[in-house]
């Protein structure tokens, strides 16, 4: 379900990303400034804006540079030069952006003294990472875990629409965002680690290595 969201999402956004890729290509822009100037737009967006109470601007700006993220690889593709160093710059930058929104969010939220919110963030911050993690050390033992309900694209989302509703006057939106989101980031690392060990179970053991 998660899955035909994001590749429907996707595709959608083709038309878009594509003329843009293209321009940004011929105007002498290559793919990792991209990447790194979308993470560097949501950090402003999350630290400057959001960690300050401005949670309608905070999750716009957010959206703006998060939705970036296709650009850079889809002129990576275009140039032909999808590199190794760029599909490691792009998801660690990933987890980069992904710890200022949630660090933001639990910034203000204990700026207005809410103990329960914070922790919610903060559950967030950490099975967020977790979600990544896995992925990334299935990936590295040679295995997939591109599963799960909360992949990165709905846990943006969760978040954006909670932080904005909220900045919207529509309390508590955030924070039941935040308790939701925690839920299925743990029920999505618990879906990767099990879609892993069905993999692992028909490989040959490995020698070391953790
Ligand atoms: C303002 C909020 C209101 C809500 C309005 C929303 C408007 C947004 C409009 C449309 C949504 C478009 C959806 C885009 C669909 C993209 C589908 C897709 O395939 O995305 C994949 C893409 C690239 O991913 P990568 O392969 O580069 O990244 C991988 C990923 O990170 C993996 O993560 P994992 O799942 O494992 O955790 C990594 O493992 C892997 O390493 C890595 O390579 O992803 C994206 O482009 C992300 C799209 C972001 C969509 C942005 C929506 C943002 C919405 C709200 C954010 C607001 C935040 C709120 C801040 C609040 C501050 C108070
Ligand atoms: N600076 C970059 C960024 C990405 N790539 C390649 O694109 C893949 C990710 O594509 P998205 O559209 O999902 O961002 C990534 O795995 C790399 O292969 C790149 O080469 N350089
Ligand atoms: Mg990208
Ligand atoms: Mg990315």
């Amino acid at each position: 379900m998660a899955k035909i969201f994001q590749v429907s999402a996707r595709a959608g956004m083709t038309r878009v990303v594509e003329p843009v890729a293209r321009g940004l290509l011929r105007a002498g822009v290559t793919p990792n400034a991209v990447t790194v100037t979308g993470t560097v737009g949501v950090l402003v967006g999350a630290l400057g804006f959001g960690a300050r109470g401005h949670l309608v601007a905070g999750a716009l700006i957010v959206t703006v540079f998060a939705l970036t993220d296709l650009l850079d690889g889809t002129m990576a593709r275009m140039s032909g030069g999808s590199t190794r160093f760029g599909a490691f710059l792009d998801s660690s930058m990933d987890r980069i952006a992904d710890s200022a929104v949630f660090g933001a969010v639990a910034y203000w939220l204990a700026t207005q003294g809410d103990h329960a919110g914070v922790a919610a963030a903060l559950v967030c911050l950490a099975a967020g990472g977790l979600v990544s993690y896995v992925k990334a050390r299935a990936e590295g033992l040679g295995m997939t875990a591109n599963v799960g309900v909360a992949e990165r694209t709905e846990r943006l989302l969760i978040v954006g629409v909670g932080g904005l509703l909220t900045g919207l006057g529509v309390d508590p939106a955030l924070q039941i965002a935040l308790w939701l989101l925690a839920a299925v980031s743990i029920f999505t690392v618990g879906q990767r680690m099990v879609h892993v060990h069905r993999q692992a179970q028909k490989l040959p053991a490995a020698g070391g290595n953790g």
